[in-house]
């Protein structure tokens, strides 16, 4: 696994990230891009999403609240990714909460191109039809297998899909894999995973292999998540500290890597 490789190749090229992110998250998603080294830039207006969507690096799109303007807005923005062949990310934050969300993500995943779908265990679930307990825009608890529902929805929208959690699970449907990097206290801080989605989306505007890319953002954003928990064990200053070890992210953080591919 090169993930450091790819982090430092990230760097090197600073993506510039559109993000049509949630009114939570924007400012924790720009600075943690700016920490590890990307270049965001959140947009929303149909008059302009389009051609800042079109000089992208890549797209974000997080549904986290969603309104009927930003879902058009997103709808042009993505066609004109697809047509330029920037790559998609769609994040489909509650997913499970209403049915407007699922038939907004419903048409999404219709209409575009998406590169990466990225989630927790209840949106991931509710995407591949399977009984799961969600609870609000957190994970919740289910018994299907984590790494089924991975694979089964990467098949059904062509696509990468990871799904966030104590193990994190990535695959396209051909290839399987699993990261147990992260903590606990990630779940206490807010847009932890919309900022997830934001660093898969500078990590794949920067490497050819979507699954490749996927995995060493996943790896990178959890061995972040370890270095800053030793460093503060509550959310509010842990929160401070994850921005600044994404900052110092580097390649002889490699011994923390734990990480494994599966055949499947
Ligand atoms: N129990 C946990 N232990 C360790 N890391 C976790 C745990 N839960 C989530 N993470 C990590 O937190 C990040 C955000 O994941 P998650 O909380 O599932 O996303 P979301 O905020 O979208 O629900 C991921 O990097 C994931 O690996
Ligand atoms: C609390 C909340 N409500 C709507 S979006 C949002 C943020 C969700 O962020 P994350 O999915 O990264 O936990
Ligand atoms: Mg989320």
């Amino acid at each position: 696994m090169k993930s450091f490789e790819q982090l430092r190749r990230m760097k090197q090229q600073s993506p510039l990230v559109h993000n049509m992110t949630n009114q939570v998250v924007a400012n924790h998603v720009a600075n943690g891009l700016l920490a590890i080294g990307a270049s965001p830039i959140m947009a929303y207006a149909k008059e302009e999403v389009g051609p800042i969507a079109s000089l992208a690096s890549c797209l974000v799109l997080n549904i986290g609240t969603i309104t009927t303007p930003i879902f058009e807005a997103m709808l042009i923005a993505g066609h004109a990714a697809n047509e330029k062949g920037v790559p998609i990310v769609l994040d489909p934050v509650g997913v499970g909460v209403s049915r407007y969300r699922q038939k907004l993500v419903k048409t999404l995943l219709a209409e575009l191109k998406i590169s990466l779908i990225r989630g927790n265990a209840g949106e991931i679930a509710q995407l591949a039809k399977v009984p799961w307990q969600a609870h609000g825009v957190d994970s919740g608890t289910g018994q299907y297998s984590m790494k089924k529902m991975a694979q089964e929805v990467a098949l059904a929208n062509q696509s990468v899909v990871a799904i966030s959690g104590e193990r994190d699970w990535i695959s396209d449907g051909k290839r399987l894999a699993s990261v147990d990097n992260g903590h606990q206290l990630m779940t206490r801080v807010t847009g932890m995973g919309c900022l997830l989605s934001g660093v898969c989306g500078a990590f794949i505007a920067s490497h050819q292999d979507l699954f490749e890319s996927t995995l060493a953002a996943h790896i990178t954003y959890g061995i972040a998540g370890e270095k800053a928990a030793m460093a503060s064990p509550f959310p509010g200053s842990f929160k401070e500290q994850f921005m600044d070890q994404l900052f110092l992210l580097n390649e002889g953080d490699q011994q923390r890597i734990k990480a494994s591919e599966e055949k499947i």
